[in-house]
């Protein structure tokens, strides 16, 4: 069988051939999703699209207002401060560390196409006259492409359309130079390469490996190598800029495939089938045992390209002589701190870059794949579908701006891995590979489709930053809060008149900057206002700067009477717990599966405020041996996945007071009466829930999952 595409007759020998948007084919109706940009929903002067090799940084990109998810609030946690979009320092160069840098552009999905130049088979196909076979893609302008047989003027339109005359440089320009500035910048950031086999992926994003390997700077080098070679030179010079801050990076990398189903290690291809594993803490995904490489030079780099594609599982198939069998991942975790010379506080950043080579689809018939070639095709054809289905959702999630109870991210190791890419915290590009070849027409078509509903995801990219300086603004708000209740405590007490009356509650301020320090804070019903309540050690608000989460710690000791909440945004559960005056721990625990679906921590906060309000409404106003809470998590349409409820008779009998038994599903009963030792019937309210029936409330609850 005749090779779609030889691997040596890769270099193009002849311009793009010539295309008439009206070919043979008859035109088509289009369906709905198909040939639509998502800025064409508000602008129709679409074609006027810009140059093609215009950073998008400085690229106009009309995306519709109207698609955009609804913006986040600010997070009111200033110790772990991840800026908003719109307000961080980021797109352009030199903005790395500077603070007056202009702000970064939306979050949009940044798509690119590119058309590979006509190989030699393609060549072969020529007429009599000598000229080259009609390509089935062309561009059209900038940033539009046209399909042979579609009807002009409804071309597909992206941010940059990279034809057989672009080459590895202008591909850089387009996505690898803001990628450099944005992890600088202090955003996550992806590139994934998708495309149907023999369309130019691993080239686009790797470069030949002669070229990788060669001392000489060759033309031919792909992006990956570019990337690196900018990041260590932008590094120098935002050292040499910012002198006076002390800046210092460091990089570590590591480098994976997906084949068939299964994670290897290409960095130490004897660790095989490692797996995914989510850090409860901080819903961070990683690989289990995973090598991590320092690297500090461009060599270092190069030597971990070089060895882990050689490791790479390629094998020939009709449509590639060299083509790759697995989706691969090269990422790079960038961590700078910088100090402030004026006041010494420090801060540091740190990104992702994701580099995604992805297995190419292919069409079994077309490659005529059998034994192993064709068991691969089964999963890399699998796992695209996956890819797609998910893009498909996100993008629905997108324009519409409904969330859904589900997102399919653990179909596949591809999208589970690459969750925070796609629709999460990460700005992504995508690199559309096509081939203008005839036979490739209907994966041509279905790459630009996938292109288009990928163009339509908006991911929430915010700058990952803590500032040490934000401590001290903590204390000032902390002495503030004091000084403020020591005022109202000598006008004659603060009691729930005076509270009510100014609409302002210290008590509960402090409680709620407690618990946005990640430190749960007591609540003693009976001595309400005293001081030891309030008391927060202000030496305390140091310690969780470096601390992704907000922990929860144990009811220990004198805290042992009385109520205690803590957040974990990151996790996204929020978590109440109450003792009562004989020591028997109640604990109702709230987990969220997104933690996506917390704006910030002041939402999940006030959420948890409502129920601590109730609950302390219900200690005043009978004996602590009624319960009762009501977490409202209407605030921010927070969907309940889950909740657990748990009662430990003594907690003195434990050694760890989490470990809870049993657990059950919380209804509460407000106005019941029980001994704590028997309620295994409380019930957790939602705020909007119709009060239970008397017949629910004799129900004994089951356990769930
Ligand atoms: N823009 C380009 N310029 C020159 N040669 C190219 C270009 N794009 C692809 N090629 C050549 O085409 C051949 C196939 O490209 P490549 O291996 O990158 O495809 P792929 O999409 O990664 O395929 P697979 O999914 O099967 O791995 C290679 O020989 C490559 O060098």
């Amino acid at each position: 069988m005749r090779s779609l595409f030889s691997r040596h007759g890769r270099h193009p020998t002849t311009p793009p051939p010539s295309f008439s948007g009206g070919g043979e084919t008859p035109p088509r109706r289009r369906t709905p999703k198909e040939n639509v940009d998502p800025s064409s929903y508000t602008s129709p002067a679409h074609h006027h699209g810009p140059d093609p090799f215009r950073s998008p940084s400085s690229s106009t990109r009309p995306l519709s207002a109207r698609n955009r998810l609804p913006p986040r609030p600010p997070s009111s946690n200033p110790l772990k401060r991840k800026l908003d979009v719109s307000s961080a320092a980021a797109a352009g160069a030199g903005a790395a560390h500077d603070a007056a840098a202009s702000p970064a552009p939306d979050s949009g999905v940044q798509v690119v196409v590119r058309i590979r130049p006509p190989c030699r088979v393609d060549e072969e196909e020529a007429g009599e006259d000598g000229r080259g076979p009609e390509a089935c893609v062309r561009k059209t302008a900038g940033n539009l492409v046209a399909i042979q047989g579609h009807v002009q003027g409804q071309d597909f339109t992206f941010d940059a359309v990279a034809d057989a005359v672009s080459t590895q440089e202008d591909i850089f320009n387009l996505v690898g130079r803001p990628l450099v500035e944005n992890c600088l910048s202090g955003f996550n950031s992806s590139i994934f390469a998708y495309g149907q086999t023999g369309s130019g992926k691993t080239y686009t994003m790797w470069g030949p490996l002669s070229a990788l390997s060669e001392d000489s700077v060759s033309s031919e080098r792909g992006l990956t190598p570019r990337v690196f070679e900018q990041l260590f030179s932008r590094i120098k010079e935002e050292q040499v800029k910012h002198a006076d801050k002390e800046l210092t990076y460091n990089c570590v990398c590591s480098f994976l495939e997906i084949y068939n189903e299964q994670i290897t290690d290409l960095l130490e291809p004897t660790q095989r089938n490692l797996q995914i594993r989510e850090d409860v803490r901080t819903s961070c995904v990683y690989v289990e045992s995973l090598t991590k490489q320092y690297v500090f030079t461009m060599k270092d780099v190069t030597q971990l390209l070089l060895k882990g594609l050689a490791n790479r599982r390629t094998g020939a198939t009709s449509a590639n002589a060299d083509s790759s069998r697995s989706h691969c991942v090269f990422t790079c975790v960038i961590k700078s701190e910088s100090k402030n010379p004026e006041d010494g506080s420090s801060s540091t950043r740190s990104s992702r870059i994701n580099l995604v080579d992805l297995a190419g689809s292919e069409r079994q018939k077309l490659t005529h794949a059998i034994g192993d070639r064709l068991k691969e095709a089964g999963n890399i054809n699998r796992s695209l579908s996956q890819l797609g289905n998910l893009i498909n959702i996100l993008a629905e999630i997108s324009q519409s701006g409904k969330q859904r109870h589900h997102v399919p991210y653990r179909d596949s190791k591809l999208t589970f891995l690459l969750q925070e890419s796609l629709g999460g915290n990460a700005k992504l590009a995508m690199i559309c590979a096509v081939s203008p070849s005839q036979s490739c027409k209907n994966e041509t078509l279905s790459t630009l489709r996938f292109a288009q509903r990928a163009k339509a995801i908006k991911n929430n990219a915010v700058v990952n930053e803590e500032k040490v300086e934000d401590v001290n603004a903590l204390r000032e708000q902390i002495r503030q809060l004091k000084d403020e209740l020591h005022r109202m405590k000598s006008n004659g007490g603060l009691g729930n008149s005076g509270s009510v009356a100014t609409g302002w509650n210290p008590r509960r301020s402090l409680h709620l900057l407690k618990m946005s320090l990640g430190r749960p804070t007591t609540f003693q019903a009976i001595k309400e206002d005293s001081d030891e309540e309030m008391e927060i050690d202000e030496n305390d608000v140091e310690k969780p700067c470096n601390n992704d989460n907000m922990a929860i710690s144990p009811i220990k000791g004198k805290e042992s009477k009385g109520l205690q909440a803590s957040i974990d945004t990151s996790a996204g559960t929020s978590h109440v717990e109450a003792l009562d005056g004989d020591k028997n721990l109640i604990s109702t625990k709230r987990s969220c599966c997104d933690a996506k679906k917390f704006s910030s921590a002041t939402d999940v906060a006030a959420s948890i405020q409502k129920g601590l309000q109730v609950i302390e409404s219900h200690q005043n106003n009978s004996a602590w041996r009624r319960a009762s809470v009501v977490l409202n998590a209407r605030i921010m349409d927070i969907q309940p996945c889950k909740v657990d409820v748990a009662i430990q008779t003594d907690p003195e009998e434990s050694e760890d007071p989490l470990a809870l038994i049993p657990s059950c599903l919380l209804e509460a009963s407000a106005n019941e009466s029980r001994d704590p030792s028997t309620c295994r019937d409380l019930q957790l309210v939602p705020a909007d829930a119709a009060a239970p029936s008397d017949d629910q409330k004799q129900q004994n609850f089951v356990k769930v999952s």
